[in-house]
């Protein structure tokens, strides 16, 4: 198999830096030079594009960037290949360029220590201390299998079976989703006239993904059981609007939607009335009531208001901020606000000990620190651009293949990076996993399975694949924000953040679909060396995540065989060291390149990526600009994180003209919390 020639790839063009003439003829000559004496031939065109306007690069900065080529060849082991793979197998070998040269240095971390906001999740109250009916107090026993209520039910259900409304927040996986459905059923259930289904709803619930309906109406369908009079139901965008629109029409008491389909339904179907409603929850409701959604939620509230004046309110999430209560002032009347902050744990509050049945609501600074789970540990990896994809996937082998029971959520900033990893994870990490390597167990080889869910996919793929992991003891999803919010998938064990996310709330999120209620669990964050500072940001929300050394993540690659240099080919059993470990990250890398550079239609496939992912990191809000700006991006670097062995050319011409209209949609996206191109 041909080793990659990426010599192209330590080009020095970045978005910020374009080489003087000078520096330009001098780095032609010194690659003349490195072609004429290589043995192998000039596989790859020059990249001569810079995305953006670019500034001057020094003599000495180019001359250093083109030194780093002339490097060993490798031969990664024999791996399955595609039939258009074997092309590539018969032709010779070109050199391999270094991907641990030339690369900008990892900073130091200096993060400021910060204590985090803690919440107790349990208490020792019952559910048969809240005077509800009996059936549903056997039904949250024997079906839900839940005897002692979490913090935030003791709190919100009596509030809410007062009938008040309320703004509820609490750490991510406390239960929130029943501190709703208790008061919601016992109210419904004992209403004097009993509901007929034909009434139409009682209750409507809010959710910003279809998936978090799916799982809520899954919640609710398990209370009712004992009331099945009371009948539930699910509107979701995907499912054929046909039969939505039928079973409107027998009729829905508790109705659980996304804001875009409900709106579908106002407009074109006449049989929805809110005449009847008692109950409008707006769960996630920061994610519901910002921009992104804004128009929906005008459209429902005025359907809602021009029925029904009378009813209560409730917004819940893990990150209720200020600008989430200025705008549930329009729909709230009156609220109690509940929190369940632990003040034993809040530095603002040292000598309050006591825990507060609700809290009063919280100044903005309080309100910005949000709470993580206490058994969440939480670190973070800064990792050159040129190396991300080689550390992401020996992260994946290290817990995934060589771990037991290992359960990870991968998150990317668009749907098309995506569908890039995940195809290319299949199609390299799956096949070189096939035959498992000596001293290796056997079933590891067989640990690894990807799955992949995102906006853009088909909804009878996307609710197949949000089955299959949730029931799933192990695997690995690769997902846009689509699935941050609300799902409780269980027993993830790691979340691993490929492309940082846009703000801390979204960070708390994507964090929170692991360590659930009480569970242990941890998280990755994979930084640049230009984003290093985001560790500064996410402490000056009060969160905390402590250093995981790259080459601690590559270490891996020791215990993987299939990615073994050729000269240590036949050496049995060694002790493996640094530079082998560098080594078979190299040969690791010439895998992907070699899969992407196999066909045309490969690399254009990956250009594409590359490009959604520019255009991601276009997208960050203002605040977070000086430290996720394209022009601090090395776009021969950044390339090779794509199985690239150049950058492209075309892309600036590209990614200017796309950018316009990107933009303007990604930043009603980004705005609403979610990663350009997750569409719930
Ligand atoms: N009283 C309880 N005892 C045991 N388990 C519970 C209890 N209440 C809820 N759970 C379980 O805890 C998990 C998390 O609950 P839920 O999804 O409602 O959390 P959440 O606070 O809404 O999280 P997020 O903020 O991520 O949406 C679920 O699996 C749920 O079944």
């Amino acid at each position: 198999m041909a080793a990659a020639d990426s010599s192209l790839s330590d080009n020095p063009r970045t978005f910020s830096r374009r080489p003087s003439a000078q520096a330009s003829r001098q780095a032609k000559a010194t690659k003349r030079k490195h072609q004429a004496s290589s043995e192998a031939p000039p596989a790859k065109r020059r990249n001569e594009t810079s995305c953006l306007p670019a500034k001057k690069t020094s003599v000495k900065e180019t001359q250093r960037t083109f030194k780093g080529n002339t490097q060993k060849t490798f031969s990664p082991k024999k791996h399955s290949v595609s039939p258009s793979d074997r092309n590539q197998e018969e032709r010779p070998c070109i050199k391999t360029s270094s991907l641990f040269k030339n690369n900008p240095d990892i900073p130091e971390l200096h993060r400021p220590v910060v204590k985090q906001v803690q919440e107790k999740v349990f208490t020792s109250a019952a559910f048969h201390e809240l005077g509800l009916h009996p059936h549903l107090i056997s039904t949250i026993n024997t079906v839900l299998k839940m005897s002692s209520m979490t913090s935030v039910q003791k709190q919100s259900i009596p509030v809410l079976l007062e009938g008040r409304d309320a703004l509820v927040r609490s750490q991510t996986g406390s239960g929130k989703t029943l501190a709703y459905c208790i008061p919601v059923v016992q109210s419904l259930q004992a209403m004097k006239s009993k509901i007929q289904r034909s009434d139409g709803p009682y209750a409507l619930v809010l959710v910003p993904t279809r998936e978090l309906a799916l799982q809520s109406f899954d919640t609710v369908q398990k209370l009712l059981k004992p009331f099945t009079w009371i009948v539930p139901g699910v509107l979701m965008g995907g499912e054929k609007r046909k039969s939505e629109k039928a079973r409107l029409r027998k009729g829905i008491n508790i109705l659980i939607s996304t804001p875009g389909r409900l709106v579908d339904h106002i407009k074109s179907t006449k049989n929805i009335h809110f005449s009847r409603l008692r109950w409008l929850v707006f769960d996630e409701a920061d994610r519901i009531l910002d921009l992104g959604f804004e128009r929906d939620i005008t459209v429902i509230l005025n359907a809602v208001n021009a029925e029904c004046q009378k009813r209560q309110n409730v917004l819940l999430s893990a990150t209720l901020t200020e600008g989430v209560t200025r705008l549930a002032d329009i729909s709230l009347h009156d609220p109690v606000s509940i929190s369940v902050l632990d003040k034993s744990h809040d530095q603002l509050n040292p000598k309050d000990k006591a825990v507060r049945e609700v809290c009063p609501p919280r100044t903005g600074d309080e309100l910005d620190n949000f709470a993580i789970p206490e058994s969440l540990e939480q670190h973070v990896t800064v990792v050159p651009s040129k190396l991300r994809l080689v550390c992401l996937a020996a992260f994946i082998l290290q817990k995934c293949k060589f771990e037991k029971d290992q359960k990870m959520v991968v998150f990317f900033s668009s749907c098309e990076l995506v569908e890039f990893h995940y195809s290319l994870f299949l199609q390299t990490l799956l096949s070189s996993s096939g035959a498992p390597a000596s001293g290796q167990l056997p079933s590891a080889s067989t640990r690894l399975k990807f799955l992949r869910l995102h906006g853009n996919m088909e909804q009878e793929e996307r609710t197949a694949v949000f089955q299959e992991f949730s029931h799933s003891r192990r695997g690995v999803l690769l997902c846009t924000d689509v699935a941050a919010r609300g799902l409780d998938l269980p027993q993830v064990t790691w979340i691993v953040q490929y492309n940082a996310p846009s703000s801390p709330a979204e960070y708390i999120h994507r964090i929170g679909r692991t360590a659930r209620i009480g569970c242990h669990g941890s998280s990755l964050l994979i930084l640049a060396p230009s984003e290093a500072e985001y560790v500064n940001s996410l402490a000056s929300h009060k969160i905390n995540v402590s250093e995981m050394k790259m080459e601690d993540i590559l270490c891996v690659l020791a215990r993987d065989d299939c990615f073994k240099g050729k000269r240590w080919g036949a050496q049995k059993s060694h002790a493996v060291g640094p530079q082998e470990i560098r080594e078979r990250a190299t040969v690791l890398q010439t895998v992907f390149e070699d899969y992407v550079h196999s066909s045309e239609r490969r690399v254009s496939w990956a250009k594409k990526a590359l490009q959604s992912f520019i255009q991601a990191y276009t997208t960050y809000p203002r605040e977070l600009k000086h430290i996720f700006h394209v022009r601090s991006l090395h776009l021969g670097h950044v390339a090779k994180s794509f199985g690239l062995r150049d950058a492209p050319r075309n892309l600036s011409a590209l990614t200017r003209k796309k950018r316009k209209a990107h933009l303007k949609r990604s930043r009603l996206w980004k705005s609403a919390g979610f990663a350009a191109g997750a569409q719930p």
